[in-house]
């Protein structure tokens, strides 16, 4: 027997948990009480601002906008926004296909090696952490896609065409985004979209969360925030909560046909920390379900990013050393996120 107890040799996964209907969830996945979500919920006065992108067309409003995005980024960095509303759709179908294949199918796929660029996750991969997740997941490349997405799962058959083409279209909202984002943090963003951002990474990762019989006992995911500069989140049902400056977790309604978009540690590197990334965590449901796809953009693999120099003087010091995204995987290979953030390890002040 492991240091899990009989978790990791009798289950592979959350969903066949879910699947057996157990009516408690083993040991390894309940939380210590001041973990566990709800526990540390108090009368919440943060709402989570939501900005109609559309309105940048319209130049008489553009500035407005972009003053929005600024105090959003500022706040607590979630803004609204929509693809077309079929494209969402089929991801999420297909998605849904995915995880309901059979566990060994879905097993060839798995691994713990954060370096490969498919790999299915379940409770099995997040041995390093001290209590296992209510999540499986698969995460893929996306970026180039002629470059991996012949790597992606090809069953369901439609997986490719389906999830293939969310990812692309996630891949150019994400450029939209951060040209407005590097706009409010008034940098010149033609220098830095061109090189950084189109020859960037993009990393798909496609999140199940099956009802779970105890939701107050355990995460859908421990609390963390994203390496990159930009997550887009497409998901069924609520569950995201995101911690607020005075550490409340605020739920993330859900606003069908909306995208969520969220700051990370790379964002937060760049502007100096002028913007900050949003730390995150998901809750499960006790009946339902709950699909997410998180669209993770960040810089070119071995691209170095510091703070921008427009954005360092006197009164402004460099806050954050530099790294790359390959930097950033070294340490999630050999570190636990619920200990410690990456982002901590680059603090110079
Ligand atoms: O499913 C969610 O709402 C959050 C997932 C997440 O944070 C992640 O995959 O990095
Ligand atoms: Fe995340």
């Amino acid at each position: 027997m492991d240091q899990h107890g009989d978790c990791a040799t009798s289950f592979t996964c959350a969903m066949s948990l879910s699947d057996q209907g157990v009516s408690s969830i083993p040991q390894c996945y309940i939380l210590p009480p001041s973990q566990r979500p709800n526990t540390n919920h108090v009368s919440i006065s943060t709402t989570l601002p939501i900005i109609d992108l559309s309105t940048l067309r319209d130049q008489s409003l553009r500035s407005q906008t972009i003053n929005e995005i600024r105090i959003a980024c500022k706040e607590i960095g979630v803004i609204n926004h929509g693809i077309d509303e079929s494209t969402m759709k089929d991801a999420l179908e297909v998605a849904n296909e995915f995880f309901n294949l059979p566990n060994n199918e879905k097993m060839c796929l798995f691994s713990d090696d954060v370096h490969k660029p498919v790999r299915y996750g379940t409770s099995l991969n997040q041995a390093k952490d001290e209590v296992f997740c209510w999540r499986d997941f698969i995460k893929h490349y996306s970026h180039p896609i002629s470059d991996w997405i012949h790597l992606w799962p090809s069953n369901p058959s439609t997986y490719r065409e389906k999830m293939g083409k969310y990812a692309m279209a996630a891949q150019i909202l994400q450029y939209k985004v951060m040209e407005i984002i590097l706009e409010s943090l008034g940098l010149n963003h033609q220098s830095y979209l061109h090189e950084e951002i189109k020859g960037g990474s993009q990393v798909v990762a496609v999140n199940c969360y099956p009802a779970c019989p105890e939701p107050d006992l355990t995460l859908g995911i421990h609390p963390h925030s994203d390496y990159g500069s930009i997550t887009l989140l497409l998901q069924t049902r609520s569950g995201l909560e995101i911690e607020d400056k005075n550490n409340n977790w605020v739920p993330v309604p859900f606003v069908d046909g909306a995208l969520v978009v969220q700051l990370g540690d790379q964002m937060e590197v760049l502007s100096n920390g002028q913007y900050k990334s949003v730390i995150h965590r998901a809750i499960v449901n006790g009946n339902e379900k709950r699909f997410s796809i998180m669209s993770l953009h960040s810089f070119a693999m071995d691209k170095k990013m510091g703070p921008a120099i427009q954005l360092v003087d006197d009164q402004h010091p460099k806050c954050y050393n530099e790294f790359s995204f390959r930097e950033f995987l070294e340490f999630l290979s050999c570190n636990d996120v619920s200990k410690g953030r990456f982002l901590d390890t680059l603090k110079l002040i």
